[in-house]
């Protein structure tokens, strides 16, 4: 499906935006293999999430949906997970596979893994790798580094490991294998990442000690299920903050956000180019901050973007690509290079993007650097079949005068079905409740 879309708009209203995408899914793990009931209220039923749960149903455990958003999990306990009789399919989504690797390294059968065309195409030796070294056999079946992964679960022994690259999805893989562990099991960050999964396990009844970057989990005798809501995606309201920011005389207030330090580096980024944000209302959520944010938009400025804040903001650097088109002066994106192994070539695809609508941009191996300009044109881009680029795009076509296409936008239902509709409530004036 191709979107048309008409810049050059304000943006107004108040919205909510769908519910959180890792935490859904380390909800939907956290339940299958604790025991007893887990309620998800505000469940994000997206593509990737739903391949989770499907994966589960596989092997075995109870999910049943309420409603839409609504899911009770029926735990099997750690040990109560089924061999699945046909090949488990992550789709699109590479927290489902990382994270179902860990599982599966635990178990006492074996298991085939595979994704769709993107997903067999990205790294997953970094799971792998720490896996065997547990003691848990895992075959990347193409060239020694690609999904399909066939894994043998075993008997695993603890281990302490030096994380080589900053990913969540290797931490949580490692902690999630530690809970069938012999011992105890140590991951060492040099930069942090998203802590979701430890908080999660905390909730669960886990046995989780973290000190700075080093997270240990230790075995227990099982995980008790828990009611769970789930808190508003910052990396899906990350669009509609940055639509705000970039068009002067918009102003958007956004409920319910999640505001986990370790997913906060677009709210930094945006104060530190200027922008009038100010953040409400905190509380708390299950173990996880949440706040109301209201934003106003005009007169940013470049800057630096680079260093401990990249995972911070690692699924967002699409979306501020585009601010940075709008900001006066200079504005550089560094140790970003994780962006070439997503969905796509993230790198690539926002410098051929933002080019196409004439912006001033230098790729870097590792980034890019962005010389504002106020002058942009309407554009056919690409999405390269990744939602955060179409999304990303959608927000630099709403800003400039024209109309503009975004070519293959339907995948932005792998993190956020009803991302169209909100956009056109919003530059609609945006009185009604853009809800998801
Ligand atoms: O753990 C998670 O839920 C995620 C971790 C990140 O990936 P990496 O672990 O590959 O950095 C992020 O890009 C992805 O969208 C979700
Ligand atoms: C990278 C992403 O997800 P995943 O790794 O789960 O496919 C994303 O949502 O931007």
């Amino acid at each position: 499906m191709d979107v048309l879309i008409e810049g050059k708009k304000v943006i107004k209203g108040t919205i909510t935006p769908p519910p959180d995408k890792s935490i859904s899914h380390r909800g939907v793990i956290l339940g299958a293999i604790s025991e007893g009931i887990t309620r998800i209220e505000r469940f994000l039923p997206a593509e990737d999430c739903i391949r989770t749960v499907d994966c589960f149903r596989k092997m075995g455990v109870d999910i049943k949906f309420v409603n839409e958003t609504t899911l009770i999990i029926k735990g099997a306990g750690l040990k109560g997970l089924k061999k699945p009789e046909t090949i488990l399919d992550a789709g699109n989504s590479g927290t489902t596979m990382r994270l179902l690797s860990g599982i599966l390294a635990g178990q006492d059968f074996e298991a085939i893994i595979t994704g769709d065309e993107s997903l067999k195409k990205r790294p997953m030796e970094r799971v792998a790798l720490p896996l065997r070294q547990m003691g848990a056999k895992v075959e990347c079946t193409v060239d020694g580094k690609f999904a399909p992964l066939k894994i043998r679960g075993g008997r695993l022994k603890g281990i302490s490991y030096e994380m080589p690259v900053a990913s969540a999805q290797v931490k949580s893989a490692v902690l999630l294998a530690g809970l069938y562990a012999e011992g105890e099991t140590t991951v060492v960050e040099k930069h942090k990442t998203r802590d979701h999964t430890e908080r999660m396990l905390l909730y669960f009844g886990g046995n989780i000690t973290v000190k700075g970057n080093q997270v240990t989990v230790a075995p227990v005798e099982k995980l008790t299920g828990n009611d769970l809501v789930v808190p508003g995606d910052i990396s899906s309201a990350a669009f509609f903050l940055v639509a705000a920011a970039i068009n002067e005389g918009s102003k958007l207030l956004i409920r319910d956000v999640g505001l986990n330090p370790t997913r906060t580096g677009i709210i930094d980024v945006l104060l530190n180019m200027g922008c009038s944000l100010k953040v409400l209302n905190e509380r708390e959520l299950n173990g996880e901050k949440i706040a109301d944010i209201l934003i106003e938009g005009g007169g940013l400025k470049g800057t630096r973007v680079e260093g401990d804040i990249i995972p911070r903001l690692i699924d967002e650097i699409p979306v501020i690509a585009v601010a940075a088109c709008f900001a006066e002066g200079e504005t550089v994106i560094k140790n970003a290079s994780e962006l070439r192994v997503k969905e796509s070539d993230r790198i690539k695809a926002i410098v051929e993007n933002l080019r196409r609508f004439g912006a001033k941009i230098e790729e870097l191996e590792d980034g890019m650097v962005i010389e504002g300009n106020k002058n942009l044109k309407p554009a056919e881009v690409e999405s390269f079949k990744d939602h955060r680029i179409a999304m990303a795009m959608a927000v630099a076509a709403i800003s400039i005068k024209g109309i503009s296409k975004i070519k293959n936008a339907d995948c932005v239902k792998i993190s956020f079905p009803g991302f169209f509709d909100i956009l056109n409530n919003v530059v609609k004036g945006g009185d009604a409740d853009g809800q998801f």
